[in-house]
């Protein structure tokens, strides 16, 4: 059978330093840095996000079982405006990143992740008034090879 995206990129362990290139190429520029680093921020940020991305990538379903669900999530990045500039900003520098985390050499593995990437920066950013609209119950959004997984 072939290998889920999960398995593919290395596991928990590589998406948690493709989190970190991430965050890192974001804090370092000029637009992208903007949301980090305000007080409040949960300290496990950057593990919570892997965490998330391991289920959303065919890993196990532990960010769903202990963390939080996609309205959690999608209501911590709600009510900020529309931010295209933002969003194109952090997905060049997701982009940037896969360079930098030590990924397998792989293209295709490459650009499923910068779609993945894209295609949930696009979901985040569904709720631009308020947290208050975004509702209760969405189940985490899974991404295979072929794009996003429908149910
Ligand atoms: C424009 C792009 C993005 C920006 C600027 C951004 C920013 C942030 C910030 C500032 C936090 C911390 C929130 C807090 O603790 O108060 C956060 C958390 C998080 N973000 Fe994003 N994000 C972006 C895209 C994404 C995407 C595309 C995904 C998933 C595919 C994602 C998933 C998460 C998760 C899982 C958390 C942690 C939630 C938790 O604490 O349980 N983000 N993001």
């Amino acid at each position: 059978m072939e290998p889920t995206i999960y398995e593919a990129v290395g596991g928990y362990d590589a998406l948690v330093r493709l989190a970190h290139a991430w965050h890192q190429r974001c804090l370092a520029d000029p637009v992208a840095s903007h949301p980090f680093g305000h007080p409040g921020q949960h300290p496990d940020h950057l593990a919570r996000l892997a965490t998330y991305w391991a289920e959303a990538l065919g890993g196990p379903a532990d960010y769903s079982a202990a963390m939080g669900d996609e309205s959690h999530v999608e209501r911590l990045h709600a009510g900020n405006g529309e931010h295209h500039d933002l969003d194109e900003r952090a997905i060049a520098c997701f982009e940037a990143a896969l360079g930098d985390a030590d990924l397998p050499d792989d293209p295709r593995l490459h650009a499923t992740l910068a779609a993945y990437f894209r295609w949930g920066t696009g979901l985040m950013a569904r709720h631009p008034d308020s947290p208050d609209d975004v509702p209760a119950g969405l189940a985490l959004p899974h991404w295979s090879w072929d794009g996003p997984v429908t149910t």
